[in-house]
């Protein structure tokens, strides 16, 4: 009875296959290094290869791999604490559904009480700033650790359970896409919880440690360094107050939970995204008021296509009927669900990247125009977001056919009108 709701074996192999995803095992990590010891040099110049690499003992702090521990532990419990709603997630292969704790919202609001109160007791943020490397490390090897755990978990899953993206049965690839969909420890499920939490909370707080740092180091905060932080908290606030949303992004439904999205959440994230700020500590930037105007305009853009994009889509799955979507014109597929294609649907097949993309723009403009490093986020985010929707348009052409390529038809662009 079970045998029809087996996953699949996985037969189109992405990322290059098993080649691929070992290349991309290394590559990923030595990426996070380069990137943050060439940001540590006076030039800060990506042609500087290689900069100067630290002895490896140097990097292994027991103290800052705890701290690492202390703040997964942090957002954990967190999680786990009974308050918010329980919502459902997507019907599953054996047509079950999975119960998800909607908090991150809530989990933000103590973890800032908690830093708060650690900072009126006198803790120093810039920590963070003189450990980075050592917090790197620890976060790489976390995620290491994890990734082995899960894939060795996996082994033992039923196959109902497999992740339609990561059961190609070569261990290599299977490892690095995510053998299980959704692993889960009693109802502790560790793929919804670390694609929001110890991360992108992470990824603020590394922020706020790099602004404190600045202080420590010149006695005020630039203004380069403030509209960075909170450019890139109002994305993190977003993602938490919108947690709902994440359960039927591809990473969720398709996606299983493997080094890449281990490695992503936990240490891709935090440690790359928040360059910027890295970068201004060491190389402070004098940004002109209209010039900021400009910037702080460019995001406002951005972030409204961003989230009015994911907004409208969001509404129409959950009620095609909510008077903010009826006016909308629609294709019909043979699923029986519906396509939107006019609003920001209608302008260009995936609005939501679009919109991030400006924000990327906007977050590495106060960094100046002297330096290529602090744009490393705009160029690495524009191949992932177009290599994202190359996969989602896949999918989409093999779940509603016909209907998928007359959409393509009346919305002949992908993000960049008139360009791509
Ligand atoms: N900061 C970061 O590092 C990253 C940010 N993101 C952001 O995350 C957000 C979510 O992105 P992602 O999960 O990739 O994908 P989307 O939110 O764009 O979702 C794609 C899905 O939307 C549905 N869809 C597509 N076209 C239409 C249409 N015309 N009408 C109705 N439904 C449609 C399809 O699913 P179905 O029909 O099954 O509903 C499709 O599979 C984006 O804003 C993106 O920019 C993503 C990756 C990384
Ligand atoms: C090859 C490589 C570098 C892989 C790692 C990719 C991951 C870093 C990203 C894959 C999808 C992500 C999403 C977010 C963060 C980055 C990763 C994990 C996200 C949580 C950021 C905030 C957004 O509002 C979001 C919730 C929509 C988003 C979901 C996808």
């Amino acid at each position: 009875m079970m045998d029809r709701y087996k996953t699949p074996r996985t037969k189109e192999l992405e990322f290059g296959g098993p080649l691929g995803a070992m290349i991309l095992i290394f590559l990923m990590p030595a990426t996070i290094f380069y990137l943050l010891l060439t940001c540590r040099t006076e030039q800060a110049s990506v042609l500087n290869f290689p900069p100067p690499l630290p002895p490896l003992s140097t990097l292994w702090s027991p103290h800052t791999f705890l701290l690492l521990l202390a703040w997964v532990g942090l957002q954990a419990a967190l999680y786990m604490l009974p308050m918010g709603k329980v919502t459902e997630g997507i019907v599953l292969r054996d047509k079950s559904r999975l119960q998800y704790r909607i908090n991150a919202f809530h989990a933000m609001g103590v973890t800032a009480l908690v830093v708060g109160a650690g900072l009126a007791a006198g803790l120093r943020l810039s920590y963070i700033y003189d450990h980075f490397l050592q917090l790197a490390f620890s976060a790489l090897l976390l995620a290491f650790g994890l990734s082995f755990l899960l894939y060795f978990k996996s082994l033992f899953a039923p196959e109902t359970t497999l992740a339609p993206g990561g059961n190609s049965g070569n261990p290599i690839y299977d490892f690095f896409m995510g053998h299980e969909l959704n692993p889960r420890i009693g109802s502790f499920d560790l793929k919804y919880f670390c694609e929001l939490r110890p991360g992108l909370l992470g990824w603020a707080l590394v922020n706020m440690a790099m602004l404190m740092k600045e202080t420590e180091l010149r006695g005020s905060p630039s203004l380069a360094m403030l509209l960075v932080n909170a450019f890139q908290l109002l994305y993190v606030v977003d993602a938490l107050w919108n947690e709902e949303a994440i359960l039927t992004t591809m990473d969720i439904v398709h996606d299983g939970f493997g080094f890449m999205l281990v490695f992503g959440d936990l240490a891709w994230v935090p440690f790359t995204y928040s360059l910027q700020a890295y970068f201004l500590v060491n190389h402070p930037q004098k940004l002109s008021l209209p010039m900021a105007v400009g910037i702080l305009l460019l995001n406002g853009l951005g972030y409204c296509i961003f989230r009015s994009a994911n907004s409208q889509k969001n509404t129409f799955r959950r009620n095609p009927n909510d008077p903010r979507v009826t006016g909308l014109k629609t294709i019909p597929t043979a699923t029986g669900r519906r396509l939107l294609v006019s609003g920001w649907w209608g302008f260009v097949r995936h609005p939501n990247y679009l919109g991030d993309i400006i924000m990327a723009l906007a977050w590495s403009l106060p960094c100046g125009l002297t330096h290529v490093l602090p744009y490393f986020y705009v160029f690495y985010f524009t191949v992932l977001l177009i290599h994202r929707e190359a996969r989602d348009e896949h999918q989409c052409l093999r779940k509603y056919g016909l209907a998928w390529q007359e959409y393509c038809r009346r919305v002949p662009y992908r993000i960049f009108p008139y360009l791509y």
